[in-house]
Parts: C-alpha cells; sequence; structure tokens
C-alpha cells in the first residue's frame, strides 16, 4: 500500500487483504449452507465490525435483514476493562428471529457473553456468534464462536474495522501494533 501513514506504526501482518477476502467469502457460503430460507438477521457489533459485516452480507447472498448495536468496553486501552455499555440500541423487534451475530474479534469474551443474554432476553429465536477472528488466549467468560475466521496469537491487532483507541479501523489488512504506537 503505497499510499498509507499508518504502516509504520505495524510492527507485522497478520492476515493479508487476499487471506480476508477469500475466508470471508468461504465463512459466507457455509452460512448459506445454514440459513438459506431461514430469513436470518444479520447483527452488525459496531463499531469494529462495519467493514466485516459489509463483506459477509455480500458474501452471503440469503434473504436477510441487517440490524446494527453498538457496544463498547476497551476505552482506550489494549485489555477489557469488563464493562459492556450500550452506546446504539437495537431498532426493531427481534422477537422469534434468528440472529447471526457478526463480531470483528471475540478476546475475553465479556462484549459477547453480555450480548447473547440480551438477545435471548430480547426474544430471538436463535443466537449463532460468527467472529473474523478469535483470541482464545485472552478469555475470561466461557464463550464460544459458532463460525470462526482466525485463531490468532495474544496479541493487540488493528484493521479491517479493529482499532486502537479509534484509530487504524481503515488499515486494510489485520496487523500487530507496535507497542510504541500504544506506549
Ligand atoms: O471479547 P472482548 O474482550 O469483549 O473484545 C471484543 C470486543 O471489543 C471490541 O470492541 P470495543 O469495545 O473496542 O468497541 P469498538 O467495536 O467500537 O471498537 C471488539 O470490536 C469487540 O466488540
Ligand atoms: O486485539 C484487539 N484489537 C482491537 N480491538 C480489540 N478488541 C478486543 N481485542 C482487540
Ligand atoms: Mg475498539
Amino acid at each position: 500500500m503505497a499510499n498509507s501513514e499508518m504502516n509504520q506504526d505495524i510492527l507485522k501482518v497478520l492476515v493479508t487483504e487476499e487471506e480476508l477476502q477469500a475466508r470471508v467469502q468461504a465463512m459466507g457460503d457455509e452460512l448459506y449452507e445454514k440459513f438459506a430460507g431461514k430469513n436470518p438477521l444479520f447483527l452488525s457489533v459496531l463499531k469494529g465490525s462495519f467493514i466485516f459485516m459489509a463483506d459477509l452480507v455480500r458474501a452471503c447472498q440469503v434473504k436477510s435483514d441487517v440490524e446494527f448495536i453498538a457496544v463498547s468496553s476497551y476505552e482506550n486501552a489494549t485489555s477489557s476493562s469488563g464493562r459492556v455499555k450500550i452506546t446504539r440500541d437495537l431498532q426493531e423487534d427481534i422477537t422469534g428471529r434468528h440472529i447471526i451475530v457478526v463480531e470483528d474479534i471475540l478476546d475475553s469474551g465479556n462484549t459477547l457473553a453480555f450480548l447473547v443474554n440480551y438477545l435471548k432476553a430480547r426474544g430471538a429465536e436463535s443466537v449463532t456468534i460468527v467472529t473474523l477472528l478469535d483470541k482464545p488466549a485472552r478469555r475470561e467468560k466461557a464463550v464460544h464462536a459458532d463460525l470462526a475466521g482466525f485463531t490468532i496469537p495474544d496479541e493487540f491487532v488493528v484493521g479491517y474495522g479493529l482499532d486502537f483507541a479509534q484509530r487504524y479501523r481503515n488499515v486494510p489488512y489485520i496487523g500487530v501494533l507496535r507497542p510504541e504506537a500504544y506506549a
């Protein structure tokens, strides 16, 4: 990438643009097999999942709806505060719906543990967890993804929607941030 002023803050590339594209298409195919005819609701967990969501829904041509919820727990740190805050709630009734939760990363598990409970309390018929990245080393809550794109090591990553302190979301690949960039 020629015109990037962020590449210098990236220690190494973990998942390339080409690998992302191929894996997201395979995930879309898998979800098609599972959800064709079931009119699922793709629920993007903002902000981090916005790019993955845009690519995944186009990779899975089932009749479906999209919805968004925004939750935040990292603030400006590289580890979870443990306090999950809804900053934009659901705008529609999800009673009886098959929900496909679209996450960028499953890390401590605090966000998804909270959300799965919340969606069931709001009447979801089923909740399927789809995450692009799974970082099992940091898990604090027993949450399992139904479908995960890549299992990654215990490093703080950015790009393809993932931020540090709101920055780097537009880096087109998944990279490990140089510790100097968040020190
Ligand atoms: O498994 P966990 O440890 O809970 O971490 C995963 C969550 O943390 C990040 O969101 P964040 O709170 O940074 O909000 P953002 O999506 O707006 O960046 C990420 O996008 C996931 O939603
Ligand atoms: O490694 C990460 N990077 C960016 N955001 C995150 N939220 C949880 N884990 C991460
Ligand atoms: Mg974040």
